[in-house]
């Protein structure tokens, strides 16, 4: 049977889970370890095209980019009949655009999600690479059903019902995902993201500070999640964005936060927080532990 694609000889593919210019993700099931995979199928790009080096780049990202709770884990990555194929760890608990479409984050949430996406960034940056297409569509969500029985009563007999739905709380992990436009600090090779989220001197090709530029696109998602949306993609209000105009959000966060998303999206980039600031800023650290 080798004549049949590794896809199909290795994977049994459930459903369709996104589709757009890139290609299509499937979520699969692998037919060995049971485990269930998100895996992208591209069209394979022209051999020394910029495509082809991008689709290289994001493989080369993963590669550097090992096992990290707050990065997407990444299995493997081959090419057969025309396609690029890449197997990427399944998050169960869709995007963060998605999430946000329904309703935005609690201020509790959105403490959280900067957090963890500033985790992820931090270790990236140290591994001396960039993302540059930071933004809610490329964060996913893994939630994990956990028994948590400090408020429940059990019977005097001491055994928990554990099909008692009350005993169990959701724990959100937020997961950065898409490396697509990952490049390296030393020698950038600037494909621009999204440009709601990017950053003006992005936009005018000044390079020296990237990690700013992540930072800003974290900002400015921060806002979206809190209700800002939908973000101006040009224009007048796309330009005040970056003067540091914050747009008017439906709820009212605290000062510290509310100071901390606004040092985010400083128009000058060393201005703005690095993810280890970011970390140890007491708007993330409510009860000051850090
Ligand atoms: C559209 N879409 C929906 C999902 C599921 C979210 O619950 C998803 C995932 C990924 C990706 C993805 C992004 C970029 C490159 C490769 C992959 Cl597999 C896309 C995804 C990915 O790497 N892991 C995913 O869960």
């Amino acid at each position: 049977e080798s004549n049949i694609p590794r896809y199909h000889r290795e994977f049994l593919e459930l459903e369709l889970i996104g589709k757009g210019q890139f290609g299509s993700v499937f979520k699969c099931v692998n037919r060995l370890d049971g485990c269930v995979y998100a895996i992208k199928k591209s069209t394979r790009p022209v051999a020394g095209s910029a495509f082809e080096k991008t689709a290289l780049n994001e493989v080369y990202a993963h590669a550097v980019l090992g096992k990290h709770q707050h990065v997407v884990r990444y299995y493997s990555a081959w090419a057969e009949d025309n396609h690029m194929i890449i197997q990427n760890e399944y998050c169960n608990g869709g995007s963060l655009a998605d999430k946000v479409s329904k309703e935005p984050l609690s201020a509790v949430e959105l403490r959280r999600m900067l957090l963890h996406v500033a985790e992820g960034l931090r270790y990236i940056h140290s591994e001396g690479l960039v993302h540059l297409d930071i933004k809610p569509a490329n964060i996913f969500i893994s939630i994990e059903k956990k028994v948590n029985l400090t408020n429940y009563d059990s019977a005097d007999d001491g055994f928990e019902d554990l099909d008692d739905n009350s005993i169990y709380e959701e724990e959100l992990t937020y997961k950065i995902g898409d490396l697509g436009h990952v490049t390296s600090l030393s020698n950038p090779q600037v494909e621009e993201g999204d440009c709601r989220y990017l950053s003006n001197e992005i936009l005018h090709e000044d390079y020296s500070h990237l990690t700013k530029a992540d930072v800003f696109a974290l900002g400015l998602s921060a806002l979206e999640c809190a209700g800002a949306g939908p973000l101006p993609k040009n224009g007048p209000e796309w330009h005040a964005i970056r003067e540091g105009q914050i747009p008017p959000l439906p709820q009212k966060l605290t000062k510290d936060l509310l100071e901390l998303i606004r040092s985010m999206i400083h128009p000058c980039p060393t201005e703005r927080p690095s993810t280890i600031q970011l970390l140890q800023h007491r708007a993330l650290n409510p009860d000051g532990s850090k």
